[in-house]
C-alpha cells in the first residue's frame, strides 16, 4: 500500500479521501532536517504554507510521486526541482478563493472603522468613541492589484458596496476587467488614484517589494493597503516607516515575508495597523474544499490516473483528458519507435497532427512523444511531468505541425526525428476500438498493430529475399509473429515489418544487413 505523509493541518475530509488508498502519517510541525530524514518513505506528500518543500527534501524523496498543496500558493515548493525529478505538484486553485477574497474585504472593513482596536479598548473597560471615527469605503476609489480569482471577487463585493473600481494586470483583457466592472489602469495611476489597494497576486520576482518607499510615497494620504497575497510583495521596512511618518492612512497584513512573523517594526504600530496570522484559508468551509480537492488528486495519482490541477504539466480539463488518452499512447509509442529508428542522439522532433487530429490541443501529444522518444535513455525515470525538461536540457528542438488535409485515416499523427544518424519518420492512427495502428513508415504505407519485439529492414523488392530472412531468423530461434511489406513501386525500395515473440538476440542484426538486398535493419522494443 502507498504511504501519503501529511505534514500541515488538513480538515479530517481529506485524510478520509486519502486513507482509501493508502496509509496516512499526519505529522506536523516536522522540522526540516526531521522532514529530510522521513520523506524517503513516502509516494505522496500534503501541505500547506506550513512546510517549505525545499530541492533537499525533493532530493530526499525517492518515492515521491506527488506533492500535493492544499490551498493556492505553491511558492513554497521547489516546483522546478519537483519537475526534474518527474513529481507532479498539484494545489486547489479554487478551494480558497471567496475564504480569501473575504478576508481581504475584512480588513479594509476593519482599516477603515478601527475595529480590533476598538474591541480592545471596550474589552480594556474603556468607552472611547473619540478615537475611532472611521472612513467610509462607499464612493471610494479601490485598486485591486491581480484581477484572478480572489481578485475578481473582491471586485464583485466592492462593486456591490458603491465603490469605484481600478484594477492593474498586465495578464487580462481590458474587455474580462470592464466584464468585472474594473477599469484597467498602469500601476502607477491605480498607486496615486485608489483609496484602498489590496493585492492579489502571485509572488515572483517580478512582485517582489513591488509596493517599496517610491510606490508608497506616491500614495494618497489617506490610503490604506492591504495584502492577504503573499509576504515580500510589499516592503515591510519601507511599510512600517511610511505609516509611521504618516505617509499613508494604514495597512492589513494577512502575510509576511517571514512566517511566523518574528521580530518586527510592524508589531510596534498602531491603529493604522492591523495584522493576521495568515488566516486568508482558514474557514470551515475552505478548508474542507482544499482538503477534498488535493486529497482526490492525490488518491488519482496513487491509482495511475490524472490530476486536474497540475502546476507542473499541462493543464488539461478531465473531459479533453478523456478524450486525448488514446492519442497519448499512439503518441508515446510512435515516439519510442522513432527514438530507435533514430539510434543515437536526436537534435529536432517534428510532431504532426493531421486529418481531423489537427484541430486537438497538440501539447500533451508532444509531451507524449517526448515520453516515448526519451524512454530508451531514461526508462522510468521520464514521465508526462518532466519529458519537456529533459528533452530542452539534452537540446532536443521541438517542431510542432498540424495538416487537417491529410486525411488517409481520420486522424493521425507523424513523427519524425533527425539525429546524429539520420532522419527517420513514423506515422500512426487509432483504429476502431483505439487501437494502435502504424501506418506510415519513413513514407513507406504499412498498415500494422504495434508489437513488443519489432524488426525492421529497408531492401530491394525482390524475389526471394522474405525466404531469406525468414530462414534466418529460424536459425537463431526466433519466432516470426506477423509480417508485412510496405512499397512505394513494385522491385523498388520497401520496408519489411516483422512483430516477433521474442527479442532478437545479440549479433543477428549484422547477419541481416548480409542478405542481399537488405540495406539496413532495426530492431525495436516498445
Ligand atoms: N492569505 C491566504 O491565506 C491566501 C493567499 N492566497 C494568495 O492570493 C494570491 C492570488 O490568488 P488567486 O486569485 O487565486 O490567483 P489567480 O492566479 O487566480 O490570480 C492572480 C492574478 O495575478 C495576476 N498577476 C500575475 N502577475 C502579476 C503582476 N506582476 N502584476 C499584476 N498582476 C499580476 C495574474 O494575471 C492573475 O490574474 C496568490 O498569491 C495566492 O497564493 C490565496 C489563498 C489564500
Ligand atoms: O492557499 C494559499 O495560497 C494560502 O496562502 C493559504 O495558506 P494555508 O493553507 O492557510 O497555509
Amino acid at each position: 500500500m502507498s504511504k501519503v505523509l501529511v505534514s500541515d493541518p488538513i480538515d479530517q475530509a481529506g485524510i478520509d479521501i486519502l486513507s482509501q488508498v493508502a496509509t496516512v502519517d499526519v505529522k506536523t510541525g516536522l522540522k526540516p532536517e526531521e522532514l529530510v530524514q522521513i520523506i524517503g518513505e513516502y509516494d505522496a506528500l500534503m501541505i500547506r504554507s506550513g512546510t517549505r518543500v525545499t530541492q533537499e527534501i525533493i532530493e530526499a524523496g525517492t518515492q515521491l510521486k506527488i506533492i500535493g498543496r492544499a490551498g493556492v500558493g505553491v511558492d513554497n515548493v521547489d516546483v522546478p526541482a519537483a519537475t526534474r525529478k518527474g513529481i507532479v505538484v498539484v494545489n486547489s486553485p479554487e478551494g480558497n478563493t471567496i475564504a480569501a477574497a473575504e478576508h481581504a474585504l475584512a480588513m479594509m472593513l476593519s482599516l477603515s472603522r478601527y475595529i480590533p482596536d476598538a474591541n480592545a479598548s471596550v474589552k480594556r473597560g474603556e468607552w472611547d468613541r473619540k478615537s475611532f471615527i472611521g472612513a467610509e469605503v462607499y464612493k471610494k476609489t479601490i485598486g485591486i492589484v491581480g484581477l484572478g480569482k480572489i481578485g475578481s471577487h473582491v471586485a464583485a463585493v466592492a462593486r456591490a458596496m458603491g465603490m469605484k473600481l481600478l484594477a492593474f494586470d498586465p495578464f487580462i483583457s481590458t474587455e474580462r476587467a470592464e466584464q468585472i466592472g474594473c477599469q484597467l489602469v498602469d500601476l502607477e495611476v491605480l498607486i496615486q488614484q485608489a483609496d484602498y489597494i489590496t493585492l492579489h497576486i502571485p509572488k515572483t520576482p517580478e512582485t517582489t517589494h513591488l509596493i517599496n518607499t517610491e510606490r508608497l510615497a506616491k500614495m494618497k494620504p489617506n490610503a490604506r493597503i492591504i495584502n492577504c497575497a503573499r509576504g515580500g510583495i510589499i516592503d515591510e521596512e519601507a511599510l512600517a516607516v511610511a505609516l509611521r511618518e504618516g505617509k499613508i492612512a494604514g495597512a492589513a497584513l494577512d502575510v509576511y515575508e517571514a512566517e511566523p512573523l518574528g521580530e518586527s517594526s510592524l508589531k510596534s504600530l498602531g491603529q493604522q495597523a492591523i495584522l493576521t496570522p495568515h488566516l486568508g484559508a482558514s474557514t470551515t468551509e475552505a478548508q474542507v474544499n482544499v482538503a477534498i480537492d488535493v486529497a482526490e488528486q492525490i488518491r488519482d495519482v496513487l491509482l495511475g490516473l490524472a490530476a486536474r490541477s497540475a502546476v507542473n504539466i499541462p493543464g488539461l480539463s478531465p473531459d479533453v483528458m478523456e478524450e486525448l488518452k488514446p492519442y497519448m499512447q499512439l503518441a508515446e509509442t510512435l515516439g519510442k519507435l522513432v527514438g530507435q529508428l533514430a539510434g543515437g542522439r536526436v537534435e529536432l522532433l517534428n510532431v504532426r497532427l493531421q486529418g481531423e487530429l489537427a484541430t486537438n490541443k497538440s501539447q500533451p501529444l508532444v509531451v507524449a512523444s517526448l515520453k516515448g522518444l526519451l524512454y530508451q535513455a531514461l526508462r522510468e525515470r521520464v514521465n508526462y511531468v518532466n519529458a519537456s525538461i529533459e528533452a530542452k536540457e539534452r537540446g532536443i528542438r521541438v517542431i510542432e505541425t498540424r495538416d487537417a488535409s491529410i486525411k488517409d485515416y481520420a486522424g493521425s499523427l507523424h513523427l519524425e526525428a533527425t539525429g546524429s544518424l539520420g532522419t527517420h519518420s513514423v506515422t500512426g492512427a487509432l483504429f476502431g476500438g483505439g487501437e494502435i495502428r502504424l501506418t506510415n513508415l519513413d513514407d513507406f504505407p504499412i498498415n500494422v498493430p504495434p508489437n513488443q519485439h519489432m524488426l525492421f529492414t529497408l531492401h530491394r523488392d525482390m524475389p526471394g529475399i522474405i525466404g531469406k530472412l525468414g530462414s534466418l531468423l529460424g536459425s537463431f530461434n526466433v519466432n516470426i509473429a506477423s509480417m508485412q511489406v510496405g512499397r512505394k513501386i513494385i522491385r523498388g525500395d520497401a520496408v519489411m515489418v516483422l512483430s516477433l515473440d521474442d527479442p532478437l538476440p545479440d549479433g543477428i542484426l549484422p547477419e541481416i544487413i548480409k542478405v542481399s538486398g537488405i540495406r539496413d535493419a532495426y530492431t525495436v522494443t516498445l
